[in-house]
């Protein structure tokens, strides 16, 4: 029997608070709506996005003719010896079929980072064997055409006809479209333009690369079909509303955190897909909802939810849980898109855009035209070991390095939060991420983690335009070996640079409080910031 999908809104008091909300989405046939794309449905300054980004309500329909496509491909590339799917590709152009396949114990290897030894890594695996799947859907986005022009130079090093090794996703007359037609790609495949990136898992964007990979893509369109019905009924059952309801009803109480813990739900990696829907939707305006993506359900941040956050399960309800949510990938997927469409509406905010990304990759444009302004960078403030602190200090200035983040953990607002942000190899420096719960256990602040620039294609438009109570902790690295990037005057270390400072630019020009931690040696410097961190008290 199929595995049902279910909103539990185990918290009474939020059952309680929740059910004015649920009853007026309902009265105001706010999901049927939704459904017939009624782009009106967030007010008159969002009508005119919303009325090219609501295909996605129906593409357990539209998107099947894919399914026959994605597998004769497949079959012709297996027949060739073609079996290493590497996709690149930022945000919306990746998170899903990450997940898709690390669910189904699929290999895929996903470059979304501009980390020059990650990226060496993938570059040394077995190109004879690799395709590179390019996703973009405006076909712009910097670190994907990084990637795609070193492997391109790479399969050219190798005898290999790099053009026979690349496949397109993205949409119908974008720049990636036209040069994939000049340079006779393998394959281009033209998603849905009427679908925001990260309301695209149903589309091309998450079915191609995932089902080349071998993930059972139809299944995932199965099983959001056998959900839709409910989500689109305007019933105070349905799950997308009642999960809405009680996110909406926890933010105006104060909880606008939303944890999120894996209690058993048998998909792996959810959060990391959820957290940028939830946050590049939401997070603007100075509102939203900041999603903290923890370890697990005994993880610091969840066990301890404090009243302004609301610990959300994925998989059954525990002891901890205020709502839970269950069911297969493919319905979760369509459940929270629901979810927090309909979110955005109870915030008063437009759910489709993304209005402070950009200032970021402005900046970071800025730094890379002007290369001297990145090398000629600030004077650390202080140099501890192996590792060089950049940030205004006070007393800490001549301290050790757990002074200099008890000082900065201690400047963090009441009610706000810490997201530490690691420009490193999510491979070789993994360890980066214990720092997460290190944090949260240590002080109690709700704690972030994200991997630079990958984060920046979703939580941080949260961090910049949402609730305005965030502290952000850079973590950097030196390069040992740098990757030029054909035809551009810059290495992928100095990309990497540039984004870091140009999103600190723009946080602490916002006011936020920013310090970087750069480690000069890698391992040495991590590991003195574990043991900084593990000094932190209450
Ligand atoms: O698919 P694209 O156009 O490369 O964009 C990737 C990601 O970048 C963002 O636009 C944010 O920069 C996301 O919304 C999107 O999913």
């Amino acid at each position: 029997m199929a595995e049902r999908t279910t909103v539990e809104i185990v918290d009474p008091r939020l059952a309680e608070a929740a059910r004015d909300r649920l009853d007026s989405l309902v009265s105001d046939r706010v999901a049927s709506r939704l459904t017939a794309r009624d782009a009106t449905l967030w007010g008159p300054d969002a009508e005119s996005e919303a009325a090219i980004r609501l295909s996605w309500t129906t593409l357990h329909k539209s998107s099947r003719p894919l399914i026959g496509e994605i597998e004769a491909l497949r079959a012709e590339l297996r027949s060739e010896g073609l079996d290493r799917i590497v996709l690149a590709g930022m945000g919306g152009s990746s998170l899903a079929p990450e997940v898709i396949t690390a669910t189904e114990g699929v290999a895929l290897t996903v470059l979304d980072t501009t980390d020059p030894g990650q990226v060496a890594d993938a570059l040394a695996g077995d190109l004879e064997r690799t395709v590179l799947v390019v996703s973009s859907k405006s076909g712009t986005t910097v670190e994907t055409d990084t990637h795609r022009r070193v492997f391109a130079e790479a399969f050219a090093d190798s005898g290999i006809d790099a053009a026979s090794r690349m496949i397109v996703v993205t949409d119908p007359g974008s720049a990636l479209a036209e040069l994939a037609e000049s340079q006779g790609y393998r394959r281009v495949f033209l998603a849905d333009p009427d679908v925001g990136g990260r309301y695209s898992a149903l589309t091309a964007f998450g079915l191609v690369p995932a089902g080349l990979a071998g993930a059972d893509v139809a299944r995932l369109l199965d099983q959001a079909a056998l959900l839709a019905d409910e989500l689109a009924a305007d019933s105070p059952d349905n799950p997308a509303l009642r999960l809405a309801a009680a996110l909406g009803a926890a933010h105006d109480a104060g909880a606008e955190k939303v944890v999120l813990a894996d209690t058993g739900s048998g998909i792996t990696g959810f959060g990391d897909w959820a957290e940028q829907l939830v946050a590049e939707s939401t997070g603007k305006q100075g509102t939203g909802l900041l999603p903290v993506v923890v370890e697990g359900p005994h993880a610091p941040g969840y066990t301890d939810a404090d009243a302004t956050a609301t610990a959300v399960a994925v998989g059954p309800a525990d002891d901890v849980a205020a709502v839970a949510t269950t069911g297969p990938l493919g319905a979760q997927f369509l459940l929270w898109e629901y979810a927090v469409a309909v979110a955005g509406r109870l915030l008063g905010i437009n759910p489709f855009d993304q209005p402070d990304v950009e200032a970021a990759k402005k900046a970071a444009r800025t730094l890379l035209d002007n290369p001297q302004a990145l090398t000629a960078s600030e004077e650390p403030a202080a140099v501890i070991g192996a590792v060089e602190v950049y940030g205004s200090l006070g007393a800490a200035a001549r301290g050790t390095l757990g002074e200099v983040l008890r000082e900065f953990a201690g400047g963090v607002a009441d009610g706000g939060y810490l997201a530490v942000q690691a420009y490193l190899d999510r491979l070789d420096d993994a360890s980066a991420s214990l720092v997460r719960g290190e944090i949260a256990r240590r002080t109690g602040i709700p704690t972030t983690f994200g991997w630079g620039p990958r984060f920046l294609h979703s939580t941080g438009q949260y961090h910049k335009g949402g609730h305005r109570n965030g502290s952000f902790l850079q973590l950097t690295g030196a390069v040992e070996e740098d990757v030029a990037v054909p035809g551009r005057p810059y290495t992928l270390g100095t990309l990497q640079l540039a984004q870091a400072l140009g999103d600190a630019q723009v946080l602490a020009d916002t006011g936020r409080p920013v310090l970087r931690l750069h480690l000069t040696d890698r391992a040495a410097g991590l590991a003195d910031v574990v043991r900084a961190v593990q000094e932190l008290t209450r």
